[in-house]
């Protein structure tokens, strides 16, 4: 059986680490599909590429030619793939408390966050919930499955009617004891880290941080979960979200969305430990959970007594936003984003329309929707056409962008 297209992109996530997963899936995609191909196009064999160019020109589609020509000089493809990641290329570990905190500006660490008895009761609640089923979604029109569960547990009266991701959440976790008591927890945690911190623009005030959804990942040993931000869609801007691990400990990784060849840290969150993503980091940074190397042999000592070798997570979300736009041109609903890739328009918080990402068709010729507005937050409409009034967030320490953009 070939592999689907998420396990495609799983190994070439892999291959690649110096490449945004959007862009592997965007070659992938101009490669029909094919792993060897992106990996000749990548590496820079131009002499095979050309072959394959030449085969497809008969295929000639506007995403196809769009995509090969921003890989069209070797020293594009060739400079991210030899540029070193930090000092030595590796990921750096941080395993307390302390060097957590001091490496990563927008992240606390809390060790042992419940009761034990809680905390085993959790992790059972996620590791027997028949309901928690693969997610399916749609990128670049290209149907993805992901490789780990997931279920979403809401505490509003209307939670079966929400949103997550674009989609319609069916089957919401009704909220249990334990959910409610695991929640007064984390919103009295959360809300004294956010008193001792500097409050960024955008995001809520200390004492107002509060959930009403909790979004349960299951992960078994072959699972993992790719490089992304958070959407700050429903979250907002400057997103604080609370993210515990359960049972069996898996590395969890974060690196900065810019330049390309940021550092990597890995982070070991042991089980009933809690990580504080503040306000900031879905804009600066991203995360992933790496897949366990195949052929190690997992220590009699890391294997969880209640979960072997699977691990829950729970990440508990306060959603702010409820009047977000659709799209002018097609009515599909739009997408919060910020720009950070080019130092010039770095912080400009924009709304895109989610159709060619999210639709099913969407990204078929002549389907395609390039729908725009910047983003005007905490005002109400929340977006704009005038880019002069467009909400900007540029990092205290972006010294670059900050003097491009004076
Ligand atoms: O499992 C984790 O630690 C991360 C989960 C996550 O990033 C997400 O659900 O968006
Ligand atoms: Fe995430």
């Amino acid at each position: 059986m070939s592999d689907t297209t998420e396990e495609k992109l799983a190994k070439l996530v892999t291959l690649f680490p110096d490449y945004e997963k959007e862009a592997l899936l965007d070659i992938l995609v101009s490669c029909n599909g094919s792993i060897r191909e992106v990996t000749l196009l990548i590496d820079g064999d131009y002499s095979k590429l050309k072959e394959i160019e030449s085969q497809r020109k008969r295929l000639k589609t506007k995403s196809q030619q769009t995509l090969l020509s921003c890989f069209s000089s070797p020293s594009s493809a060739i400079s991210a793939r030899t540029l070193p990641r930090g000092s030595n290329g590796k990921p750096i570990n941080l395993y307390t408390k302390s060097e957590i905190e001091s490496s990563l500006r927008y992240c606390t660490y809390h060790p042992n966050i419940f009761p034990d008895q809680l905390a085993d009761s959790l992790l059972k609640m996620g590791l027997e919930d028949d309901a928690a089923a693969p997610n399916e979604f749609y990128l670049f029109g290209n149907k993805c499955v992901s490789n780990h569960k997931t279920r979403i547990y809401s505490n509003q009266p209307n939670g079966s009617s929400m949103n997550y991701n674009g989609k319609k959440v069916k089957n919401v976790g009704a909220y249990t004891d334990e959910l409610a008591m695991a929640q007064v927890i984390i919103e009295e945690t959360v809300n004294t880290a956010l008193g001792k911190r500097k409050v960024l623009p955008f995001q809520v005030k200390p004492g107002d941080w509060n959930v009403q959804t909790v979004l349960c990942n299951i992960y078994g040993r072959e699972s993992n979960l790719d490089w992304h931000s958070d959407r700050l869609t429903h979250i907002g801007a400057h997103a604080v979200i609370a993210s515990v691990s359960l049972g069996f400990s898996r590395e969890f990784r974060v690196r900065k969305v810019y330049p390309t060849n940021s550092q990597v840290y890995s982070i070991h969150p042991s089980h009933n430990s809690l990580i504080i993503m503040h306000a900031g980091f879905q804009e600066e940074y991203k995360h992933c959970v790496p897949f366990l190397p195949k052929r190690r042999a997992i220590p009699a000592d890391e294997i969880h007594p209640l979960s072997g070798t699977s691990r829950v997570n729970l990440t508990y979300r306060n959603y702010t936003m409820s009047q977000n736009p659709t799209c002018e041109k097609c009515g599909y609903p739009m997408e919060l984003r910020r720009a950070f890739k080019d130092s010039k328009n770095r912080g400009k918080y924009l709304w895109q329309c989610a159709k060619s990402y999210t639709d099913q068709n969407g990204f078929k010729e002549g389907n395609e929707c390039r729908g725009m507005r910047f983003a005007r937050l905490n005002c109400d409409p929340p977006y704009t056409n005038d880019e002069r009034l467009c909400s900007t967030w540029l990092a205290d320490d972006d010294y670059e962008a900050k003097q491009i953009q004076q």
